[in-house]
């Protein structure tokens, strides 16, 4: 492999690499995917004031986030089906997290189990959870996390449909056989369909709950005492709610441009929510 010396240059090795259905499952957003160039435009839009002569020899970003210290302010951001780029899928991801000392959060759509990514070693590790009609299999599934010594749940709140994303929809998205969302394996819901467009979509319009709202947190607070992070919100409206039912925290996120497209970036959001 050539040298890699910048970390956007692994885009273009994807797209070498992978199928194209895959590359464009990882790659891109919603609909016009507006929202996808606004957030690394946003962050190319602001720029460093540097100051000088402060003594540089000794750097530590080192920062805790719900107590648990991490090397620097930088954690690994929940995504599905690690196994469509590599064999080892989430197991692998969890072992580089472990070696950058930063916490990785496990998607629901993982391609490894939850009890896989547990063998990869030790590391602080939280559960990303969407929410399913089926509030047993739901409970279950924060069970298993809470069992493994994952250390809170991440609710995923901007995804009560799957936004459009036309790649998905022209290229038919659909798993290959030795791919699955292994954490539902043998409960039935571990299969993508082949459809007539983003199998993956008709999945989400098929099994995820779109009635939950704000009451429901108080629901999921009482099947576990994992701190709750409510991931997907980008207005000081909603983290002043979010924190009035309870949350430990909240992920500020447009979901990558993937969910509703003509979002603001997130980064440019920032602000206004710090300072609410
Ligand atoms: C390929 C891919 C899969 C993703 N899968 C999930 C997922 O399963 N659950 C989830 O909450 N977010 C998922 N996301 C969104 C990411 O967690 C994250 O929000 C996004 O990459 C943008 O980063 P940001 O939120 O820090 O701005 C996925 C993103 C990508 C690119």
């Amino acid at each position: 492999m050539a040298l890699v010396t910048n970390v956007c240059e692994y885009e273009e090795l994807a797209k070498h690499k992978l199928p194209k259905m895959v590359y464009d499952f990882y790659a891109t957003g919603a609909e016009d995917q507006w929202t996808l160039r606004e957030n690394s435009e946003a962050f190319s839009r602001i720029l460093f004031q540097p100051r000088v002569l402060v003594d540089v020899s000794c750097i530590n970003m080192s920062t805790s986030v719900l107590g648990y210290n991490i090397s620097m302010p930088i954690m690994i951001a929940p995504t599905a089906l690690h196994k469509l780029a590599h064999p080892e899928g989430e197991v692998a991801t969890a072992r580089a997290a472990a070696a950058a000392e930063t916490i990785m959060t496990l998607s629901s759509w993982s391609s490894c189990s939850i009890e896989e990514v547990n063998l990869a070693g030790p590391g602080v590790r939280f559960f990303q959870l969407s929410i399913y009609k089926d509030r047993n299999l739901v409970q279950q599934l924060i069970q298993r996390a809470e069992k493994a010594g994952y250390k809170a749940i991440v609710l995923t709140v901007d995804a009560p449909w799957l936004g459009r994303r036309e790649a998905d929809v022209k290229n038919r998205f659909t798993l290959p056989q030795n791919v699955m969302l292994k954490i539902f394996e043998g409960l039935d819901q571990g299969k993508i369909d082949k459809t007539n467009g983003s199998g993956l979509a008709a999945y989400v319009a098929s099994q995820i709950d779109r009635s939950f709202s704000w009451k429901d947190i108080k629901w999921l607070q009482t099947v576990t005492s994992l701190p709750v992070l409510v991931k997907g919100i980008i207005t000081a409206q909603d983290t002043r709610i979010a924190i009035e039912y309870g949350a430990a925290g909240i992920i500020m996120s447009n979901h990558g441009g993937r969910q509703l497209d003509y979002l603001p970036a997130t980064i440019s959001c920032l602000e206004v929510v710090c300072h609410m």
